[in-house]
């Protein structure tokens, strides 16, 4: 029964290690191999917090949260700008030296560790035998395990899915995705010190062979194994390889048990990742707040419902002067020059379409405005405030959204936290407060509009569907509902109609033309399809090898035979 209850206290510790992994990859989408050194930054914080500072237990464990934490910055401010292969390069590099530094440091005790490390205490109340080790490990690790758990489920867990699914539609949102994942890895490291702390509790013993490149591993196959993003799953990933590893350690209690506990959760990867590549426990895509369908009854029919609700900054009337100019904007790749020397001028509530053959800078203009690339040469000036050196989050936030011709969409979030992702931020999308019981009012108005909006679109019966399952053309209404959450006062439409068919195209230009009329929303369309343009804009704006040609009204550049034999081939 004692070594059962030693088992099991395992498996909180290394569940609650892997949990915090989950946080980190499962919703950040950040991939790292060196939790190992995080875990054992918090052990060795947690023990001399203990032995040489009388620390009470608490307290300790605090500390090793704090020092796990702050410490995940000198890895994560650097190399979080990059992502990939080169952040795993990086982690890897961290792991290499934290494990070079646990062996050589003083304070850590070199090769032999530190020994005797006293057991949890509370209150006078000392947990020795392992049965009382186990109920306060558990009750730790439960404590830690809620709180990530508010966190992944919070607006702020919602934020850092969206970035894991596509992380420059998110900025094109408002997003400041840096620091989402600065704040993702410095939670996840956190617990992970929690962890270590926890550790060094209950074997009273480390040395740096428990924070190796191994468990690193181990913890990141625990994480895979159970189940990406499933809360559960970091606790069922550990349940199994601890197990796994400690019944190899009864039937084969030498180095060869130690040896095949290792080959065969190499073999336990491969079979997930050829097998069963969402895990044991899969990732849950439908919003919490909708899961019992509350909120969709009585939604049958499309109305024309006043948005109440919405604020995009479109107060047109106020603004005095073009609401954006583009200013002498030049860019060029290496001796292809994109845009030359574009001047546009757009007011408040005009709608403008961007025509011109293949390659002729349409989007790069687009990329320009939205802050994706910055000009050679040239300004974009919006509601009087030069934008052209701001990164696309600011430039969102200011109020220019963006509907990508391939509308990046949270393929694996349902539509309604598509848009729910989309609002302006609010006190829980805030990674300190995220896991707090407060702003539960808020989120419920946050349903309520963001159902508004998907209503607004026809899509109130696909609230609840993960966006990647519906079609494409109501992807780009689900981008129509998350530019109106957002805000946005001016959109860039990167062709709407393309790749959809012929009705779902008039549905989408009547809801371009409700929005202009309902919201006075300021557009810019990219379009091919001159049909679609006809009727629908103010102006035209030609374009030619990265040149603007002509801008004129939509008749006049139809009726412009030059243009048309030229470049449009009609
Ligand atoms: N990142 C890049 N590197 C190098 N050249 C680029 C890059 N992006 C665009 N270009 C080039 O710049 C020119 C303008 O491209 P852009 O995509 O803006 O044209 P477009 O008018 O949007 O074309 P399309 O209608 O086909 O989408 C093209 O010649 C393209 O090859």
């Amino acid at each position: 029964m004692d070594y059962l209850f030693l088992v099991l206290t395992l498996i909180c510790v290394y569940a609650l290690l892997a949990t915090s992994l989950n946080l980190i990859k499962g919703y950040g989408g950040l991939f790292s191999v060196a939790h190992a050194v995080f875990f054992g930054i918090g052990a060795y914080a947690f023990t001399i917090a203990r032995i040489e500072y009388g620390v009470p237990f608490p307290l300790a464990l605090v500390i090793a949260f704090a020092m796990a934490a702050a410490a995940s910055l000198v890895l994560s401010i650097p190399s979080l700008r990059v992502s990939g292969e080169y952040l795993l390069l990086a982690t890897f590099a961290v792991q290499i030296l934290g494990t070079s530094l646990f062996l050589n440091l003083d304070i850590t005790g070199g090769p032999a560790g530190i020994r005797d490390i006293p057991h949890a205490d509370l209150f006078g109340y000392v947990f020795q035998t392992n049965g009382q080790v186990f109920i306060i490990t558990l009750a730790v690790s439960a404590l830690c395990w809620c709180m990530m758990y508010e966190t992944a489920r919070s607006p702020f867990g919602r934020v850092m899915k969206a970035i894991r699914e596509d992380e420059i539609g998110i900025a094109a949102l408002g997003k400041d995705t840096l620091w989402f994942k600065i704040a993702v890895f410095f939670i996840g490291c956190g617990f992970a010190g929690v962890a270590g702390g926890l550790f060094a509790t209950v074997i009273t013993f480390i040395n740096p062979d428990s924070f190796v490149i191994y468990v690193s591993f181990t913890v990141v196959i625990m994480v895979l194994l159970g189940g990406l993003a499933n809360p559960f799953g970091g606790i069922a990933g550990a349940a199994v390889l601890i197990t796994l590893e400690e019944t190899l350690r009864v039937i084969m209690p030498t180095a060869v048990g130690a040896h095949l506990a290792m080959v065969l959760f190499g073999l336990i990867l491969v079979g997930v990742i050829m097998r069963r590549p969402q895990g044991l426990l899969p990732e849950h895509a439908t919003s919490n707040l909708v899961a019992d369908g509350r909120g969709l009854e009585g939604r049958g029919q499309r109305q024309a419902i006043k948005l109440k609700n919405v604020d995009p900054q479109a107060s047109a009337a106020l603004i005095h002067g073009p609401l954006l100019r583009i200013e002498n904007v030049t860019k060029s790749y290496g001796g292809l020059v994109a845009v030359r020397g574009t001047n546009i001028s757009v007011d408040a509530g005009d709608i403008i379409g961007i025509v011109g053959p293949n390659g002729a800078g349409k989007t790069t203009l687009f990329d320009l405005i939205g802050g994706n690339i910055r000009p050679d040469t040239g300004t974009i000036v919006y509601r009087g405030q030069d934008f052209s050196k701001h990164k696309p989050y600011r430039i969102a936030q200011a109020g220019i959204g963006r509907l990508f011709q391939h509308v990046r969409p949270f393929s694996n979030m349902t539509a309604l936290d598509n848009v729910l992702v989309s609002f302006p931020r609010s006190l829980r999308e805030s990674p300190w407060f995220a896991w707090l019981p407060i702003d539960r009012s808020g989120e419920a108005e946050r349903r309520d509009k963001a159902l508004e909006l998907l209503q607004y679109m026809g899509l109130e019966g696909h609230a609840n569907e993960k966006v990647g399952e519906l079609s494409f053309g109501q992807q780009k209404l689900v981008g129509f509902a998350r530019l109106l959450a957002q805000g946005a006062s001016v959109w860039l439409l990167d062709e709407p109609a393309a790749g959809i068919d012929p009705q779902m195209r008039q549905d989408i230009r009547r809801t371009i033309l409700r929005v202009r009329q309902d919201l006075g929303v300021t557009m810019l369309i990219v379009e091919h399809n001159m049909d679609f343009l006809e009727g629908l804009v103010d102006r035209v704006v030609f374009m030619a090898e990265g040149t603007v040609v002509k801008v004129a009204s939509f008749d006049d550049i139809m009726a412009d035979r030059e243009l048309n034999r030229l470049y449009l081939g009609v």
